[in-house]
């Protein structure tokens, strides 16, 4: 109550708008706050007929009056704009400058058509000032303004019905009844005078103006009652855009907030003498105006608080209500625009509501995709380590995959719930196929990991069950190898397959790829089976030394051989050699398929009965069978040892174990040696009887005995000495040679010690007796009893040794 408002130059006398005056006088009233709830009033009328004067006594406002002393000369110039005081709803009243105007020369009607246009376009209700003696006259001043009013009215196209309230001033005594018809009849003449286009050609006054007639005193002779009547007139004002009211028709009204621009919008249009339609005007402005309130209010979008702390947010990860607290930033945004918006044209609003929506939809929608992106990864891991923990905890590959998928796309699905803002329909869906995808593919990763892990267990197993066992039978080397290695192979391998059939029924995989896994683990146990062979074949040569030595140097019992000369070498040799041959016909071919082979029927032709068919066919050339690098029954991949390779290992064998069937021979031969050094019985008994008379002389006579004896020793000491046995250990021939170069010295020096001793006083010697028998000896003799026992101990405990020599036991 009681604000008083100056008034503001809205178009100044040159026809220039004075847009920030009004921009700041709508500020300065708070007319955008208004809606439709104002009114919007002006006044034409003669120059300085009193319209300041009324329009400040009516709506308490300031615009400048004429001073009565200084004479009628114009005051207001353009339009002038003010708020009315203490009238509700808010009232705006536009001083127009005066018809007529002597300054403006008879001829300048420009701008005051212009102006009656504008304040017709602006205007809920038009005062028309005039005289009241002009009523009923040809001349009237007022019926060149009215015949414009007319005129221009046609160019608006407005569907709105203004009042026009002629205020008659100066009234005289003659009633208001008996001049209303008259003026009525004053206007109904204008109007039908006035050019009207087609469409409006029958259209009556009433259907554009609501004719409004009253009657003032005069101001100037009877101020009192001119200002009770003008009070009067104020409470018309009141309510005025209530139904009935004199501002009662809203149709057309343009909302408070758009009513600087639409007014500038309208004296534009005015300015270019086109045609005003209003109607369409009134699309413009709310298409104006909607898009700066959706512009503010995006603006202050973006400078939400809350807002920009959720774009912050969801950048780093996942944000529990986003979509909750993002709907309800959106709405608040969106109840502002309605509130705004909500008085200019519904078509016009909605569309930029929408247009307002989607773009502040699109404005977030890049965080709500970041948001979608951190639960997507977040959803994810979290799979991965609940899957893996499932998988310790000892679930089933597939149960514990599928439950974990069920439950991890629930809580995406979930996630996207919350994220979903109310005011979009975002399709997660693409985001949800990506995180099914990935899912999967972390499942297959882990499948083939925990298959593969599972394959190579299993594959440990059996090589643990067959490199082994393998291994013995290979070297054992029998007929029965190979049956025996293929019922192990069996045997290992159905065990493993069953076993792995069963753990890998918890995959869920299809049969297809469970057969392949099957085949995979069947092959690498013929593999394992394979390579040991193929790995003892390498050592064949050396194995077939072995067994060779073993059964060449042992017997039957495993007990060492000594060749005391009784033994078949030859047989022994042959033997041993065939065992060895069976070692390398069992090991020159992989059989693990039953299938039959010549390989050692080949082999004992070619090897051991070659020296039989030489003698037999000598000089016929016959063809060798181990001349080829493949066997004639068994195929490339499962030959180990090729037949010429045989042949030449057979060589190198039979090389490497010559020696010591050499050495056996020259043990057995020395050994018989040995056993020939007593002559024959019947010699005995022919030297016993023949020199039986001799003997018995030899044992009668002491001095012959002593003489026997003395020669026995020193035939003992020379043999100790010249350590003869040990001399033809190495051969005859050498031992002959070696005992000729050290016989005379070592004759010699045992004459020279006995010759010293016998020099030697005698009781040293009695004393020395003692020590005669472990000093006066030579060497060799207790060299030759240590060795004895050393060697004894060598004999027994080197079992091990290809063979003992027996000549090393003779000298024993
Ligand atoms: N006779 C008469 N004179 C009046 C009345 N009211 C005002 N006047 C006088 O008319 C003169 C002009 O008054 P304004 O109110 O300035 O008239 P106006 O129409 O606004 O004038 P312009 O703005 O120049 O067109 C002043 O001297 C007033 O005293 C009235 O009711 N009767």
């Amino acid at each position: 109550m009681g604000d008083s408002c100056c008034s503001t130059q809205l178009i100044d006398g040159d026809g220039v708008f004075n847009v920030s005056g009004v921009e700041n006088f709508v500020k300065t009233v708070k007319l955008g706050d208004c809606g439709l709830s104002y009114a919007v009033v002006s006044i034409m009328g003669p120059q300085s007929s009193g319209k300041s004067t009324l329009l400040n006594h009516l709506f308490m406002t300031n615009f400048r009056e004429m001073d009565a002393f200084k004479g009628r000369s114009q005051t207001t110039k353009g339009i002038w704009l003010a708020r009315c005081v203490d009238i509700e709803p808010c009232t705006i009243v536009m001083d127009l400058e005066g018809s007529d105007g002597r300054e403006r020369g008879e001829d300048d009607t420009a701008f005051e058509k212009q102006s009656a246009l504008f304040a017709l376009a602006v205007s809920d209700i038009v005062l028309i000032n005039m005289w009241c003696h002009d009523i009923g006259r040809e001349h009237a001043a007022n019926k060149p303004l009215l015949k414009t009013v007319f005129q221009v009215m046609m160019r608006l196209f407005s569907p709105r019905r203004t009042t026009l309230l002629f205020v008659i001033r100066d009234k005289t005594k003659t009633p208001l009844e008996n001049l209303e018809p008259i003026l009525k009849e004053d206007i109904q003449k204008i109007w039908d005078s006035v050019r009207k286009p087609h469409e409006y050609k029958d259209t009556p006054l009433s259907e554009f103006f609501n004719v409004e007639i009253v009657a003032l005193s005069s101001f100037e002779e009877k101020e009192e009652q001119f200002k009770k009547q003008v009070a009067s007139l104020r409470q018309s004002f009141f309510h005025s855009i209530a139904p009935g009211g004199l501002a009662g028709d809203r149709r057309g009204v343009v909302p408070a907030s758009g009513f600087s621009f639409s007014a500038q919008q309208i004296w534009k249009v005015i300015k270019e003498n086109k045609d005003l339609d209003l109607p369409a005007h009134k699309v413009m402005v709310a298409t104006v105006r909607c898009e700066e309130i959706a512009n503010e209010k995006i603006a202050s979008f973006c400078a939400n608080e809350e807002w920009c702390y959720l774009e912050e947010a969801v950048q780093k990860g996942v944000l529990l209500g986003f979509g909750r607290k993002l709907s309800s930033i959106l709405d608040n945004c969106l109840r502002g625009y309605d509130m705004e918006a909500v008085y200019f044209d519904d078509g016009v609003r909605t569309s930029k509501r929408q247009q307002l929506e989607s773009r502040l939809l699109q404005l977030v929608h890049p965080a709500y995709h970041s948001l979608l992106g951190h639960l997507r990864s977040k959803t994810l891991e979290d799979l991965k380590v609940a899957f893996e923990k499932a998988l310790e905890r000892g679930e089933g590959f597939a149960v514990a995959a599928r439950d974990c998928t069920e439950s991890f796309m629930l809580v995406f699905d979930e996630g996207c719930k919350d994220a979903a803002v109310e005011q979009a329909d975002w399709d997660s869906s693409k985001v949800r196929e990506k995180l099914q995808r990935d899912i999967d593919s972390h499942i297959a990763s882990v499948r083939s990991a925990k298959l593969s892990e599972l394959v190579s267990s299993f594959q440990d197993k059996l090589n643990k069950a067959l490199a082994e066992p393998v291994e013995a039978l290979l070297d054992a080397a029998s007929d029965d190898t190979w049956p025996a290695i293929r019922r192990l192979l069996q045997r290992e391998t159905k065990s493993a397959l069953s076993d792995f059939s069963h753990a890998v029924s918890s995959f869920n995989i299809d049969q297809v790829y469970v057969e392949k896994l099957l085949a995979k683990l069947e092959d690498y146990a013929r593999s394992v089976v394979e390579l040991k062979a193929k790995e003892e074949a390498g050592r064949i040569l050396i194995r077939m030394k072995d067994r060779f030595s073993t059964l060449f140097s042992r017997d039957s019992d495993s007990m060492p051989r000594v060749w005391t000369g009784k033994e078949d070498i030859k047989a022994i040799t042959k033997a041993a050699r065939l065992a060895s041959m069976k070692l390398l016909s069992v090991m020159a071919a992989v059989r693990l398929d039953d299938e039959k082979d010549s390989v050692e029927n080949t082999l004992t032709l070619a090897l051991v009965d070659v020296a039989n068919s030489a003698t037999t066919s000598r000089g016929i050339q016959s063809i060798d069978p181990l001349a080829s690098s493949s066997w004639e029954d068994v195929p490339p991949t499962k030959t180990l040892i090729t037949p010429v390779q045989c042949k030449s290992l057979w060589r190198q064998f039979k090389a490497e174990t010559e020696y010591t069937v050499t050495q056996a021979i020259a043990a057995q031969e020395a050994n018989k040696r040995n056993n020939n050094w007593l002559p024959p019985p019947w010699a005995i008994a022919a030297m016993l009887i023949l020199g039986f008379n001799e003997f018995m002389t030899l044992l009668r006579n002491p001095l012959y005995l002593a003489v026997l004896f003395v020669a026995f020793l020193l035939g003992k000491a020379l043999w100790v000495q010249l350590d003869i046995s040990g001399e033809f250990r190495n051969g005859a021939l050498p031992g002959i040679l070696s005992l000729s170069t050290k016989f005379f010295p070592t004759v010699m020096n045992i004459l020279k010690k006995l010759a010293e001793q016998g020099q030697q006083p005698v009781a040293p010697m009695a004393r020395r007796t003692p020590e005669l028998d472990s000093k006066s000896f030579p060497n060799g003799v207790h060299n030759s009893l240590a060795s004895s026992e050393a060697s004894s101990n060598v004999t027994s405990s080197d079992s091990g040794a290809e063979y003992t020599s027996p000549v090393k036991q003779r000298s024993d």
